[in-house]
């Protein structure tokens, strides 16, 4: 773990070389909201504020997933029209048992994606279904940079896709769209001090 002070000189440097909050938070791994705090604050007089999100006591047995997945199937009958989605789209490691429960809520293909570590093209797995002309919804648990969802949405454009709407257990940013692609959390959020 880095320290306060090191983040804040990483952050001041990026901020310096004409980087967005958004792009440093990126770079350093930390939400928007942190980078904004970070460089605001003078470092030493308070603790950095960040949120981990820990889903444990859902992960553990099939059954809590399977509730969660039911929330989330709803929300997506709220947005779109079902009739009009083809797949459901899970990121890997953890958006993957939600999408399977969704799938099998909602009677859609399931599609396993497999983000790339360095931001870099992803791979959609061949042991699902294929992106390709597919109108699809993507499920993972946590949005915290956006960074995995916008790749993620990036790469389902390039193979021939399209997203209708992205739906998380949680997410850490204050916003409705990422790449112009609608998003939905069961949880949100939000720094108030
Ligand atoms: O919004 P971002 O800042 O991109 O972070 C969100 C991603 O981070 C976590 O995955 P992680 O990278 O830990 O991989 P894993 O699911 O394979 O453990 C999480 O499951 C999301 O996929």
């Amino acid at each position: 773990m880095k320290s306060l002070e090191e983040l804040y000189k990483r952050a001041i440097e990026l901020k310096n070389k004409g980087m967005s909050d958004k792009e440093i938070s990126t770079e350093l791994h930390l939400s928007v909201n942190t980078i904004s705090w970070l460089l605001s604050k003078n470092i030493g007089e308070t603790k950095i504020q960040d949120v981990k999100i820990g889903w444990r006591s859902i992960g553990v047995y099939g059954s809590r997933i399977g509730h969660i997945a039911e929330i989330m199937a709803d929300i997506i009958s709220e947005e779109i029209n079902i009739d009009d989605l083809d797949s459901v789209l899970g990121i890997t490691i953890n958006g993957i048992p939600f999408a399977t429960f969704v799938s099998d809520i909602l009677g859609k293909e399931l599609m396993v994606y497999r983000p790339h570590p360095s931001g870099k093209e992803g791979l959609f797995s061949s042991n699902f279904a294929g992106v390709k002309g597919k109108k699809i919804v993507v499920i993972d648990d946590v949005i915290s940079t956006g960074e995995t969802m916008k790749n993620t949405i990036n790469d389902i454009k390039n193979q021939g896709g399209q997203v209708l709407l992205c739906v998380v257990l949680v997410s850490k940013l204050n916003i409705d769209e990422i790449s112009g692609t609608r998003i939905r959390s069961v949880i949100r959020t939000t720094m108030v001090g």
